[in-house]
């Protein structure tokens, strides 16, 4: 290189031939130098040359590069569906920022697919936030109204039990609150940031519940999802599945769980590969689960995989001291009448806390504001209910009491005998009182 024309001639054929996209501004942010690399990575043709570069492309990132005289290095570009990692750096002559040079370098496959990959992590940790915020459970144990001692009781094992791994069978009548249970046994367990996925065995058809246990392979049957499917185990996979009234899992499927729980491993439907879940299992049943395994309807290995555990609610009508007490919390701010607590506390709740509650809400719906809670505000079927107590429970005059008793006696005599006056004194006989008589009571009641 001799002359300076010669050496401008050598650094443009350098810069022309380099692999890496290179631009460059000036201390005024016009653009310089635009080699083709430059253009074939980001699209930019050099009749961007003279002008500032901020005009061209308004989100350009070198300007900023001059006016901090600090470097960047890395970073990641996309304009245009173009994608490119740039490093950028201002130009020091005699210790005075002069410009700013932009070297560019497209992504490679590499660095694309780990960018797509990154970008798939990212969604499917998306995705496991939103199951886990759709699943999350809605009752603790502090949602557990009670004043009853074996109810008390049964809080203290299943707050023992929640943190380990151990499965948990719950017994109980419906509405006796097993669901609750459940849910509170979670939040308080290690998995409590994971899905809560509840399943009610009874529901789902027999044939469709292995699919949504355990999913499916691709294509695994005519119907099935093409890219195949997750099923409820994956989907819980760190947290709990409560399998709810799992007397009614088929005997097949039944096996399946029972691989589940020992393995710790599920296999989609089509699949031959495990994959390794970690999933909590609660079950609960209201049935009697040993007359089932009699009956050859239930795996007796399954029981006692699940029963390591056991909770066994008691109905409303055996702790009846808990009725005014979940009453009184439920109606907050409502003042009840008397003759409707006594009423609530008798009645036997077949529905149990389930049909409290719903009972409960309706009255309040039907008292006004400030309104005291009476008979009349409780749903048809249970003023019926209170009706009918009252008849039970009503006091007579004695003599009202013997006039019917009387009454039914006569009617049942008469009824099944004929009308002659012989057939009327052998009735006469039988009842230990004298012909007239049983007239007058006839004529008194008018029995004919
Ligand atoms: N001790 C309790 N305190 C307050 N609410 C309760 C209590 N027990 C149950 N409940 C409420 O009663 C309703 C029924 O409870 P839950 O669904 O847990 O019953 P379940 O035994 O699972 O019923 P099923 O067997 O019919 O599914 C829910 O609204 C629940 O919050």
């Amino acid at each position: 290189m001799g002359t300076i024309e010669e050496t401008v001639e050598w650094w443009k054929a350098i810069v022309e031939s380099m692999n890496d996209g290179v631009l460059v501004i000036d201390r005024a942010g016009v653009v310089k130098i635009i080699n083709p690399e430059y253009t074939r990575i980001t699209g930019v043709t050099p009749d961007i040359i003279g002008k500032p570069l901020i005009s061209y492309r308004p989100g350009a990132k070198l300007p900023e590069t001059l006016a901090s005289g600090e470097s960047q290095v890395g970073v990641y570009r996309k304009t245009h569906d173009r994608e490119y990692v740039v490093d950028m750096a201002p130009i020091f002559v005699e210790g005075e920022i002069v410009g700013a040079v932009s070297v560019c370098k497209s992504l490679n496959e590499v660095q694309l697919l780990t960018r797509e990959l990154e970008k798939q992590r990212q969604k499917v940790k998306e995705l496991q936030e939103q199951i886990s915020a759709l699943h999350k459970v809605r009752y603790t144990f502090e949602d557990i109204i009670t004043n009853d001692a074996k109810m008390e009781e049964l809080i203290s094992v299943a707050k023992k039990t929640a943190a380990t791994d151990l499965p948990i069978l719950i017994k109980g009548e419906s509405g006796t609150g097993k669901e609750l249970f459940a849910q509170a046994v979670h939040h308080a367990s290690l998995g409590s940031g994971k899905p809560f996925i509840a399943v009610n065995c009874s529901a789902i058809p027999s044939e469709l519940i292995e699919n949504e246990l355990f999913g499916h392979s691709e294509g695994a049957f005519p119907g099935a999802s093409e890219k195949g499917k997750a099923g409820l185990f994956e989907m819980a996979d760190g947290g709990t599945l409560f399998l709810d009234e799992i007397s009614d899992l088929s005997i097949d499927v039944q096996a399946k769980l029972l691989r589940v729980l020992q393995e710790g491993a599920i296999r989609r439907i089509g699949e031959a590969v495990e994959r390794k879940v970690n999933v909590r299992i609660v079950a609960s049943t209201h049935r009697d689960l040993h007359q089932f395994i009699a009956k050859d309807l239930f795996r007796e290995d399954l029981l006692y995989r699940l029963n390591a555990v056991v909770l066994k609610i008691p109905p409303l009508r055996e702790r009846k001291a808990d009725i005014p007490f979940i009453a009184e919390s439920v109606l907050k701010g409502y003042e009840v009448d008397r003759e409707v607590m006594t009423f609530l506390t008798k009645y036997d709740w077949p529905g149990n806390i389930r049909e409290l509650r719903n009972v409960l809400d309706f009255a309040m719906c039907m008292a006004n504001e400030n309104e005291q809670i009476v008979i009349d505000h409780l749903p048809d079927i249970m003023q019926k209910q209170h009706r009918l107590y009252e008849e039970e429970t009503k006091v007579f005059p004695l003599y009202e009491a013997v006039e019917a008793a009387e009454r039914t006696v006569l009617e049942s005599a008469l009824q099944s005998s004929g009308t002659t006056v012989e057939e009327r004194q052998e009735i006469a006989n039988t009842l230990g009182i004298s012909l007239a008589t049983l007239y007058n009571k006839m004529k008194k009641y008018n029995i004919r």
